[in-house]
């Protein structure tokens, strides 16, 4: 047998003992493409295109404003409470509403608004996705805090009596590094400080205990691997012991105690509705809402368990595949990772755009970053196998001969 033959049966023996390997049916995927920019841009659930035309059709088209009172104006929260057991949230703590963006803007100037005098500090992770830091460097400029990225090995010695609030990714959006959630909020907290997490790229790929490790805050996106939908709405969990404090600076309608009542002064509502600001986007966050109808009876720990096993078939087939020095790895495969693989190549943007060409879809990240992201719910180690076999074509790698 060859190589090729024998990657390829491996991972057909691998999938036919995946428990989640039902859920792909879940998934209107074109056939023939391996996408694996589930990290990106989720694919949509079947059960999606269904439910919009129902929510244009009968509650838009047949119930017109009336369905503002039947259940659209609660569906932040409602949609919320489908989140919260991902993120090992109790309910009432987490409400879909606005990008990450804005969700960090609400959690870091929150943070600094009700930090003691003298923690003045924004502590933010120095490789950080792009937003996070561009807006904690404006919450710094907003509310005279100073900002200051530091490289999250150097974290603790950065840490002190001026740390108002520290912005952190879960997991890297470049490399797929994942920080040590436990031990960085407990090291956080014995600096007096309050630590906000950033879950993009973590939520829906592995069990989180935002109530058990007493997160101060976290955000993420939702249209990654919780797939709902290109620009679907963020969350933003804030614990209830932090909720009445809570001065977020959006001080829009949408989180007023009687939105309604239309009165001149601004009261914020009890509980996670005061981190709403205006108009929820229904048809985005209804559409997510049916995307995530899909993880009931789901276990994260299933999840987790292929996605490393994912990963890590993804890494041993491009290893076995490529002569040494061919890319280099930079996910720490024998870490902490989340559920992407990264190679550095010299040349990755013509690589992906030729992989693309051929129906393998990941992503190129700058300057020369190729992010393969792999989404248990429906990619298989099949999608990997093919994947790096493509790769493997594109760059030229010999032939591969007997095993
Ligand atoms: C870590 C991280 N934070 C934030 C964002 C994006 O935020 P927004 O949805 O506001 O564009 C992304 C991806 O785009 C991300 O990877
Ligand atoms: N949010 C995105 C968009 O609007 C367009 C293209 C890509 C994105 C992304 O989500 C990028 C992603 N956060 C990343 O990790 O690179």
């Amino acid at each position: 047998m060859d190589l090729h033959e024998e990657l390829l049966e491996h991972a057909a023996k691998l999938d036919a003992a995946d428990p989640l390997a039902r859920m792909r049916e879940e998934f209107d995927l074109p056939a023939g493409t391996v996408y694996l920019d589930g990290n990106s841009l989720g694919a949509p659930p079947r059960r999606v295109a269904g439910r919009m035309a129902q929510v244009v059709g009968q509650q838009w088209g047949g119930r017109l404003i009336r369905s503002w009172s039947e259940g659209w104006w609660t569906a932040p929260e409602r949609v919320g409470e489908r989140i919260a057991p991902l993120v090992g949230a109790a309910p009432g703590q987490v409400v879909v509403a606005d990008s990450t963006s804005v969700n960090i803007f609400k959690a870091l100037t929150a943070a600094v608004r009700t930090a003691p005098p003298g923690r003045r500090e924004i502590v933010v992770d120095a490789d950080t996705f792009p937003t996070d830091g561009y807006i904690a460097a404006s919450v710094a400029e907003l509310t005279g805090a100073v900002l200051r990225p530091v490289p999250v090995d150097a974290l603790e010695s950065a840490l002190g009596d001026r740390t108002a609030v520290v912005l952190l990714n879960h997991v890297d959006y470049r490399t797929g590094r994942m920080h040590d959630m436990a031990g960085t909020t407990a090291l956080v907290h014995a600096a007096g400080a309050r630590v906000v997490w950033d879950l993009c790229h973590s939520v829906g790929v592995l069990p989180i205990e935002l109530d058990a490790l007493g997160v101060d805050a976290a955000v993420g996106c939702t249209y990654k691997f919780l797939n709902g939908g290109p620009g679907a709405p963020a969350f933003l969990y804030v614990p209830s012991r932090l909720q009445d404090s809570f001065d977020q600076p959006l001080s829009g309608w949408g989180g007023h105690r009687e939105p309604f009542a239309m009165e001149p002064g601004y009261r914020p509502a009890p509980g996670i509705a005061r981190a709403r600001c205006g108009t929820p986007d229904i048809l985005s966050l209804l559409a997510l809402e049916a995307a995530l109808e899909v993880w009931e009876g789901v276990d994260l720990a299933e999840v987790r368990a292929k996605g490393l096993s994912l990963t890590g078939f993804f890494a041993a087939c491009v290893a076995r595949l490529l002569p040494p020095g061919t890319v280099e790895v930079i996910t720490p495969m024998d870490g902490p990772r989340g559920h992407q693989v990264s190679l550095r190549h010299d040349r990755a943007e013509a690589v992906m755009a030729e992989l693309v060409g051929r129906e393998v879809i990941g992503d190129f990240r700058t300057p020369d970053v190729l992010r393969f992201g792999f989404a248990p719910l429906y990619n298989s180690h099949a999608d990997a196998a093919r994947a790096a076999l493509a790769l493997a074509d594109v760059l030229g790698a010999p032939p591969a001969g007997r095993a």
